[in-house]
């Protein structure tokens, strides 16, 4: 279970990043959705006890984020945003490093790193220093690291950034296979819909929107989106959102589609309203 309590991060140049916070989740996998800059990173960050909110609190598993955080450390595994894999070592051993970091013995952790390996398609260049790894294979190996890790909950900044196509099925499989909790982050609409029991979108460090994919599109089933014209401008496309009743006019002058999380997004993330 993840819960926040007015939590509010305000970074030492004034960046208010998250601001107050608040709700309560226990979903297996929760996606947290928003643009660039809204906050996501930063909640993920605090939740994962790597960063210090300015105020409000936290609570993983039950555990305190700042009261329990040596706890919440070790039932937690973090992937940020940024990580890659460094230097002449191989993807094998950073899985030894990481797994004995952990508390795995070192036996346990031959064997959880072969398995994981083999199972995230990498097995094949374990020696190879990550150095000479592509960008999508560095990827995989944090991927192979929240695996192999048996933590109870695992936080993903944006795991499949980078992936080709296959890759991103692949890593998706495994995430929908692991027993652990997952909160991750992610820019693609179509992985939310296939990785997330739970949206919490966020804008402005704000919580605006938050429920199964299922029942937020079913919330807005009675909207439609109509492209070509319309007040919002996405790239050089205008959209606008009209009731379904209301779509018979633009019938054979514009394209209209049904709403998707792309367009909760639109809405939800920028500054536009839903009536
Ligand atoms: N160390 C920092 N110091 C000052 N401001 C920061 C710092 N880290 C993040 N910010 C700011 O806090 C806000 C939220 O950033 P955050 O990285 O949490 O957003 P995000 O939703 O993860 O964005 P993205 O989708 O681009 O990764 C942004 O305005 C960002 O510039």
């Amino acid at each position: 279970m993840i819960e926040a309590k007015d939590l509010t991060k305000i970074y030492a140049d004034g960046t208010k990043a998250l601001d107050s916070i608040s709700f309560v989740s226990s979903s297996k996998s929760l996606t947290l959705l928003g643009k660039n800059g809204a906050g996501k990173t930063t909640f993920m960050r605090i939740l994962s006890t790597q960063l210090e909110p300015t105020s409000g609190s936290a609570l993983v598993e039950g555990y305190d984020i700042k009261k329990d955080r040596k706890k919440v450390r070790k039932i937690v595994s973090s992937i940020p945003q940024e990580a890659k894999p460094v230097g002449i070592s191989s993807s094998y051993e950073h899985l030894l490093m990481y797994l004995t970091s952990r508390g795995f013995s070192i036996q346990e952790a031959k064997s959880r790193a072969r398995e994981v390996l083999k199972e995230v398609g990498l097995w094949e260049v374990r020696d190879k220093s990550t150095d000479s790894l592509s960008g999508g294979m560095k990827r995989k190996v944090f991927v192979a690291m929240a695996l192999a890790s048996d933590a109870e909950v695992v936080f993903l900044d944006e795991p499949t950034t980078g992936l080709d196509p296959l890759s991103r099925l692949e890593v998706w499989s495994i995430l929908k296979s692991m027993d652990s909790k997952l909160v991750l982050t992610t820019h693609y609409m179509e992985e939310a819909q296939e990785l997330a029991d739970e949206i919490v979108m966020i804008n402005k460090g704000r919580l605006v929107v938050k429920g199964s994919p299922f029942s937020l599109l079913e919330k807005y089933k009675d909207i439609v989106r109509v492209e070509g014209t319309g007040d919002i401008k996405v790239g050089r496309t205008l959209i606008k959102y009209v009731k379904y009743a209301d779509a018979t006019e633009y019938i054979g002058k514009y394209v209209i589609k049904p709403i998707s999380l792309e367009d909760l997004f639109i809405l939800f993330g920028g500054d536009e309203e839903l009536t």
